[in-house]
């Protein structure tokens, strides 16, 4: 029987029975996620009409300006997680430090890093932004947990999510068992399995990076994404369509439904700090669930979610998508 039309809380739960041993914490814990999410998906789509709209006076920690909306939805996560029980602490995008689990609350086993809205330079042009999540294991004592413990490789992530605020709100998920897709079904207020089992094709015509930073690309990028350009004239024999949407989310999005390449990869312009993405609230999450749907993701000389992280802001090249493509770029990186 097809399990389309399942609602989310129907399909977390029986994954759960699947499991004989669980305590059903992490289905608790997803729960109060999906939650925040509506609501952050309510707000997106008001947020012109109830003054949400532009940026805030501030920045974040990592000296980008936040718009009102990073600063709120942020606040909305937090809101939702912090009182349910099933967290030790969390680590956002938005905050410098990690965020303690106020003592009139109890605790939980599991850690969460989250971006509360990626993409936001898009809010003001009608564009999707979406929230990105991955969640860790409280390894040590999770009455005290502390930076340290959130320096765990993505390959200990228990499972990873995102949602699309788009034309649909649309949420993505992995347990580690497959990838799945749900659609939120606003009259009733349910995501609806819609889009199970997502696979990646392994091949691709088409790649998304942010052309206007070509010049500060390294030598492999520049050859991979030149070839592309010279379609079938080229040595690849074939025609390339190119997408940037600036928005995570989207990009892996449409990579997860029809194939492709999306490249943050390292330049001279930001070889300084690593790279744009930051590895614990985008990369990691978004290379589970690539990977999870049988596709592939790298540095360009490693694979991410072997990175043991050494700061819960770092940044990281990211080159992830279609299996042959990104086994490409990755050859490309070997031979130069
Ligand atoms: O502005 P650029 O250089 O095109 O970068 C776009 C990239 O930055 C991001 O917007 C970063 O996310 P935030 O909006 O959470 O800072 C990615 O979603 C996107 O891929
Ligand atoms: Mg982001
Ligand atoms: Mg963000």
């Amino acid at each position: 029987m097809s399990d389309i039309g399942k609602s989310v809380n129907q399909f977390i739960v029986e994954e759960q029975r699947a499991h004989p041993a669980s305590t059903g914490d992490l289905t608790g814990l997803l729960n109060d996620i999906v939650s925040a999410c509506k609501k952050i998906s309510h707000l997106v789509s008001r947020s012109n009409i109830i003054g949400l709209g532009g940026y805030a006076d501030s920045e974040n920690v990592q000296g980008e300006t936040q718009k009102k909306l990073d600063i709120i939805t942020n606040e909305v996560m937090v809101d939702h997680l912090k009182w349910t029980g099933h967290l030790a602490a969390m680590a956002s995008e938005e905050i410098e430090e990690i965020i303690q689990i106020p003592s009139k609350f109890p605790k939980g086993k599991y850690l969460i890093c989250f971006d509360p809205l990626d993409g936001s330079s898009n809010i003001d042009i009608n564009l999707s932004v979406g929230t990105i999540f991955s969640i860790l294991r409280c390894p040590n004592d999770c009455k005290n947990p502390t930076l340290k413990d959130f320096m765990q490789k993505g390959t200990e992530q228990v499972c990873a999510g995102f949602t699309v605020y788009g034309p649909a709100t649309m949420l993505i998920l992995t347990t580690g068992n497959g990838v799945n897709g749900f659609t939120l079904d606003s009259d009733v207020g349910e995501f609806i399995l819609t889009h199970p089992n997502m696979r990646i094709p392994k091949d691709t015509a088409e790649f998304a990076i942010n052309m206007s930073n070509q010049r500060f690309w390294e030598a492999p990028v520049q050859k991979y994404v030149e070839e592309c350009m010279k379609g079938l004239e080229g040595d690849r024999e074939k025609n390339f369509n190119m997408r940037w949407v600036a928005s995570m989310v989207a990009e892996v999005y449409r990579v997860l439904t029809r194939g492709g390449i999306f490249m943050y990869p390292i330049d001279s312009k930001i070889a300084k700090q690593g790279g744009k993405l930051r590895l614990m609230y985008e990369a990691n999450p978004m290379s589970f669930i690539v990977e999870q749907a049988g596709g592939v993701s790298s540095t360009g000389t490693e694979r991410i979610l072997d990175i043991q992280p050494e700061s819960i802001h770092q940044r990281v090249p990211v080159i992830m998508g279609s299996k042959n493509e990104v086994d490409r770029v990755v050859r490309y990186h070997q031979e130069t």
